[in-house]
């Protein structure tokens, strides 16, 4: 379960995140919003990468703030290259089921990649994959396991289409599964499919919540509602 409560963390005065309360519980819950708005902060802040400023983030009962607090039941597909360059595949990936130390992980990896296309032995270095290679790995170790909760940071960017149709057979399989998503995505497809919530992030909170259990349409022209469209002028 992920509690924010009343939480605040802004960088500057206008930008980052505030005001922010939801509780999310075994939901798949979508986050989209303009370039800006806040959706990564939301992420970092529910993983503790983030302190809040005021307020209290609290995950599985425990706060982000509690030296008790970590990452153990949490699967994380980052949208940035956090992983290490230099570090082959093959020496990352174990480096990680070391971490994991759970029979499943192992097995789920060896499935996934199989899925995917996906070399886990290749001695090539991390920095030497395209972008969508590098996602995929990220998919592969993020959504394997035992986890309970699973985010998900633009997740199809740089898949090519096959990849993306094979992605999005898991997610339903993930979907029927009894887990806590947040699915954060500017492709708004991808939000309305795989969730049942649409939160709508702007100006560093949020400022609405789209049912997408029966409107699915609702997401676009809430969101479209809340972006400051302008002419494109003679060029
Ligand atoms: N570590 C930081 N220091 C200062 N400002 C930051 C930091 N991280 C984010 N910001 C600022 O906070 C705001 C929200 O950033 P965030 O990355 O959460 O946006 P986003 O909604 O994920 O955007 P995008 O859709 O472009 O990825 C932005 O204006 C960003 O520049």
């Amino acid at each position: 379960m992920i509690e924010f409560k009343n939480v605040e963390k802004m960088f500057t005065k206008n930008k980052g995140l505030k005001n922010v309360n939801i509780t999310i519980n075994k939901e798949n819950i979508g986050l989209v919003g303009p370039n800006g708005a806040g959706k990564t902060t939301f992420i970092e802040l529910l993983l503790g990468l983030h302190l809040p400023r005021k307020g209290e983030v609290i995950i599985n009962g425990v706060k982000t703030t509690d030296k008790n607090f970590n990452l153990k039941s949490i699967g994380y597909i980052s949208a940035n290259l956090n992983i290490p360059k230099k570090l082959s595949v093959f020496e990352y990936v174990n480096y990680i089921k070391e971490l994991e130390n759970n029979e499943k992980f192992n097995t789920n990896i060896e499935m996934f990649a199989r899925v995917l296309s996906f070399d886990l032995n290749d001695a090539s270095s991390i920095g030497s994959l395209s972008s969508g290679m590098v996602q995929k790995l990220k998919i592969i170790l993020g959504i394997s396991g035992d986890k309970d909760i699973l985010i998900f940071d633009e997740p199809t960017r740089g898949l090519d289409p096959i990849a993306v149709e094979l992605f999005e057979k898991v997610m339903e399989k993930l979907k029927a599964k009894d887990l806590t998503i947040v699915y954060c995505s500017h492709i708004l497809d991808e939000v309305e499919k795989f969730c049942e919530l649409g939160l709508i992030i702007k100006d560093n909170t949020i400022v609405k919540d789209v049912n997408l259990k029966e409107h699915k349409a609702n997401l676009k022209d809430s969101f479209n509602s809340y972006y400051d469209l302008k002419e494109i002028g003679e060029f």
